[in-house]
């Protein structure tokens, strides 16, 4: 599309940026609450939360706090909440059995929202990492992260969240052969309806040290994810991964992290047309928070500025850690 534009003075751009009634008029994209996913962090325990340090503002909270966050983010319209369990070391072990349990902090989760908050949706995410003793999303043999062997402990785990009540089930651990793994299990399983939202261009990115903090793998953690998470300088990959995932049965796809990435989104979007969404991880949130504490951004703006950029990019919604924070401003 090439726009028809006459030549000064007859065309002056700056005309319909004259007002905020004009500006209002001609603007392309817009950020609504519909179009936040809202990650929380759960914890053991009752009655209770602890604060993330690397991330001012995010909590751990046990499931009873769980639950009316995520009846408070239900009033406030948000559409989707999405579950990452914080785990000690005593969680983690060699066969990672924790993560299919079916009374794991995730589904015990999944459970309190379903009953508190029956009208948002409850995302998960699949991936090894939370129960391993070594921190990966995947078995570790011989210092290498097996795939297959993997897949069929992560479509256990997808089975057991679904079985809990997830509506939308997140596989982040960048296995190959996963989704159709574990879109077929939850076919053959009776949960034909249940969502899958693939991390399907996840990069091997530094922008998730704080996240690591929050849930307890940076102890854990040896080595480095670059063995399955997508090399940053690939492009053309990430179009085939998503290919890939949606012919595998993937309903939505992700791009992870977000703001360094979102000429992946655009090509995303314009490739396949499909729901398209990007994760504003932790290290995102951790410095926008760090500039706005020290006076040097203005928080709020930056906030709004960085997540409205996802829009334009062509994603149809942001999991975002400021998402209830942005839905009180835009409910106001
Ligand atoms: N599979 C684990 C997982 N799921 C979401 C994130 C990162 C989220 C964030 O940084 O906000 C990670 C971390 C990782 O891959 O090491």
């Amino acid at each position: 599309m090439k726009p028809t534009i006459a030549s000064f003075p007859a065309a002056r751009p700056r005309r319909m940026r004259q007002s905020a009634a004009l500006r209002a008029l001609a603007r392309q994209n817009t950020l609504t609450v519909d179009d936040l996913i809202w990650p929380i962090f759960v914890m053991d325990g009752k009655d209770d939360e602890t604060p993330v340090a690397s991330m001012p503002g995010v909590v751990r909270r046990t499931v009873d706090r769980i639950a009316k966050a995520a009846l408070e983010a239900q009033n406030l319209g948000i559409p989707a909440i999405c579950i990452f369990p914080y785990t000690g070391l005593e969680a983690r072990t060699e066969d990672c059995a924790m993560a299919w349990d079916p009374d794991n902090l995730t589904n015990q989760a999944i459970r309190a929202i379903k009953d508190a908050a029956p009208e948002i949706a409850v995302m998960t995410d699949i991936a090894l990492d939370p129960y391993n003793i070594n921190g990966h999303d995947g078995f570790v043999e011989n210092g290498k992260i097996v795939n297959d062997r993997t897949v069929e402990a992560l479509v256990k785990m997808g089975l057991a969240q679904a079985a809990a009540g997830a509506d939308i089930l997140g596989p982040s651990d960048m296995m190959d052969g996963r989704i159709g793994a574990i879109r077929s299990a939850l076919e053959s399983e009776g949960h034909q309806d249940v969502t899958i939202l693939s991390y399907a261009a996840k990069y091997a990115s530094s922008f998730y040290g704080p996240f690591r903090d929050a849930v307890g793998a940076s102890a854990a953690l040896t080595g480095d994810k670059k063995t399955y998470q997508m090399d940053p300088g690939n492009a053309d990959e990430a179009l085939r991964l998503v290919e890939r995932d949606l012919q595998e049965g993937a309903d939505m796809v992700m791009v992870k992290p977000g703001m360094p990435y979102l000429d992946i989104c655009r090509r995303v979007k314009d490739s396949f047309g499909v729901p398209t969404y990007a994760y504003q991880v932790s290290g995102e949130y951790a410095m926008l928070q760090a500039a706005a504490q020290n006076g040097w951004l203005d928080g709020e703006k930056v906030m709004m500025e960085s997540l409205l950029g996802f829009k334009r990019a062509g994603c149809d919604g942001i999991l975002t850690y400021f998402a209830t924070t942005v839905a009180r401003l835009l409910n106001t």
